[in-house]
């Protein structure tokens, strides 16, 4: 990394212990936990309402910054309610405007935020368990009412298969992908779901075992395969899963469905027909790209993966042309735009996502560890790949940010204490500063709690895996970019007096719950020619592990989170990942 005048700025996480000017977004969260306000929809739906309530959080800071409607009152009345929630809070809040105290506010420390531990927690097992797929779209049945402009399909991936056979999957993320459609016309709703016809289905399929390994599976030998070869076979280089199931994404206008490895498939979004299978590494020097890809308006896409060579690994920032050159293209034209090196070349961190700004990508590099070594020993040791992957808190969470149209890395080093991050809320600059949105969690063992066995649990022993869970919570980062060797040490070089202001949300109240029901991923759907950023519904496919509880698409208007209308679906259907809308 270029260095000449290198800076080491400690990022700056709003609401923790280590920024004083952050009385931000996570000090949101303990108010309402200590103000007796029902911390139920987190632990109710611990798989996602967190995400709901993370959109939420954007949103309001989203108005607060424009703030041109009537956002005065409602500010007004939280800061009211907030003001008796946390006198304290709020008088240190004010005094961060003061020049001179702002440095020497006590922190607001993580003891502050104190859980109860749910007890009794409904079982989820019913929502990680095998499903028949839908081939033929079904009609939903609709109650309320549904905007007759949403025309359109939401898509989305998660697994969907979880044993052949006698053998059974051993993690959440092995599940063969199961594409789902909720197709939106003219008021109605039809559902339909197909699983991907990826290598690994097809061969386990045809072998009724798991012949294909994935994440948190290692496939064991052939059985009929002789003792000497399937000693031999131990010696074999882990083959990446080609079962994308994390997410539908799109270059140069096509849809594909991706995980996390070199592989993805391109399918039609009408019908969920698996198409071609195309492979990152013909085309741009990389051992896959995350499932979390950035559009430019253009279609221009950005997208991260490593590559693994014999001095180690680096992690690569991928650009994808918008247009396709011929009707036949993939990924033809992507060029990796620039390259970093890991801290640990033996050991880079896993990320799922990453940042991008109107002229940044912002990667994080979190202490969890892919330790190469082990992965590419695993079938030797008789391990997955899951495995191989560990939480090292011993190492900062750092910050890389580049130039999106130079490739160029900036020339500064930004770091926090560690924390685990998966997914983006959001990235945008101010003056002269990043500022990064992140749900963030203070350990990064989650993965352990994602295996099957943990999930399928119930009474104590469910309760004993979400008390393992660390929290995860909204923080916002601030990257101070103009930052040299005259910079001087020690001031808090964050300008950006909105970050206090964060307490606005919980008082706004817009949350939509409902006991034992289970909401995915939002998504966001524009009404045509919108002209307020939250002009639109909201789209979540909500599913339950009680019986007979039918899985139903909510739509949900964006601006109230009034609830429009569902269209219910009498199939089984699992919690899935990801997914998109594609407008017809
Ligand atoms: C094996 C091999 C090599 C190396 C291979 C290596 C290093 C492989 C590494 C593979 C890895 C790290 C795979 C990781 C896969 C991760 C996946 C699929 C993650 C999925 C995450 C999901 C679905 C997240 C879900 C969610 C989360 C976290 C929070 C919730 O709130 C919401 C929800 C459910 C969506 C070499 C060196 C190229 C040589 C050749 C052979
Ligand atoms: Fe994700």
């Amino acid at each position: 990394m270029p260095c000449s005048c290198q800076a080491r700025v400690p990022a700056c996480p709003a609401g923790s212990a280590s920024c004083p000017a952050g009385a931000g977004i996570p000090g949101f969260y303990s108010e309402m936990m200590m103000s007796g306000s029902s911390p139920q929809p987190i632990h109710r739906c611990w798989l996602h309402t967190i995400i709901l309530h993370q959109y939420l959080r954007l949103t309001i800071s989203d108005l607060m910054l424009s703030s041109k409607r009537n956002m005065f009152s409602k500010i007004f009345l939280s800061a009211i309610s907030l003001l008796l929630a946390n006198l304290q809070r709020f008088l240190c809040s004010l005094m961060q405007f003061v020049p001179g105290l702002r440095n020497s506010l006590p922190n607001p420390s993580k003891e502050q935020i104190t859980f109860r531990s749910p007890r009794g927690l409904q079982c989820i097992s019913p929502l990680m368990q095998t499903v028949e797929e839908t081939p033929q779209p079904i009609p939903a049945k609709i109650k309320g009412h549904i905007p007759k402009w949403i025309n359109g399909n939401l898509l989305r991936n998660g697994p969907g298969k979880f044993e052949f056979g006698e053998e059974k999957f051993n993690h959440w993320f092995d599940g063969m992908a199961l594409l789902h459609q909720f197709q939106l016309e003219n008021g109605t709703v039809t559902y339909r779901s197909k699983f991907l016809q990826s290598s690994s289905y097809l061969t386990n399929s045809q072998h009724n075992r798991i012949v294909a390994s994935e994440f948190g599976t290692l496939a064991m030998p052939d059985p009929c395969k002789s003792v000497f070869e399937r000693f031999m076979s131990r010696f074999e280089m882990p083959q990446p899963s080609d079962n994308a199931s994390v997410n539908y994404v799109v270059y140069k206008g096509d849809y594909y469905v991706s995980n996390e490895t070199i592989f993805m498939y391109k399918v039609d979004p009408e019908t969920l027909e698996t198409k071609e299978k195309v492979d990152w590494s013909k085309f741009v020097a990389v051992n896959g790209a995350t499932a979390h890809p950035h559009y430019e308006p253009d279609g221009t896409t950005y997208n991260m993966g490593n590559s693994y060579g014999k001095h180690g690994s680096s992690y690569n920032i991928i650009q994808v042309p918008p247009q396709k050159s011929n009707c036949s293209d993939t990924l033809e034209g992507a060029k990796v735009l620039c390259s970093i090196a890991p801290m640990d070349k033996m050991k880079p961190s896993y990320y799922h996502s990453f940042g991008m700004s109107e002229n940044y990508i912002i990667f994080i590099e979190q202490p969890i560890k892919l330790n190469l070594l082990q992965i590419i020993t695993s079938k030797l040791c008789g391990k997955s790949i899951f495995e191989g992957i560990s939480w090292e808190p011993q190492y900062n969470t750092c910050f890389h940010v580049v130039n999106k149209h130079t490739g160029e890395v900036l020339p500064g080093q930004w770091y926090s204490k560690p924390f685990a991050t998966f997914h983006q809320i959001n990235a945008f600059e101010d003056c002269g500063c990043v500022v990064l949105d992140l749900c963030c969690q203070d350990d990064g063992t989650t993965l352990t709690a994602y295996k099957l066995q943990n999930l399928r649990r119930s009474g104590e022993g469910l309760d004993q895996v979400y008390d393992s869970v660390s929290r995860s919570f909204p923080r916002r980062f601030v990257l101070p970019l103009n930052v040299n060797s005259d910079t001087p040490v020690g001031m808090n070089l964050n300008p950006l007096p909105y970050t206090l202001a964060r307490a606005v949300k919980d008082a706004d109240g817009k949350i939509w719950q409902e006991d034992g029901s289970f909401p995915s991923e939002p998504v966001f759907v524009p009404v045509p020619n919108a002209t307020a950023e939250d002009s639109g519904v909201i789209l979540s496919v909500v599913v339950s592990p009680t019986e007979n509880q039918s899985a139903f698409l909510l739509v949900l208007d964006a601006e109230t989170f009034r609830e429009l209308g569902r269209a219910e679906v009498a199939v089984q259907m699992p919690y899935g990942f990801h997914g998109i809308f594609t407008s017809h």
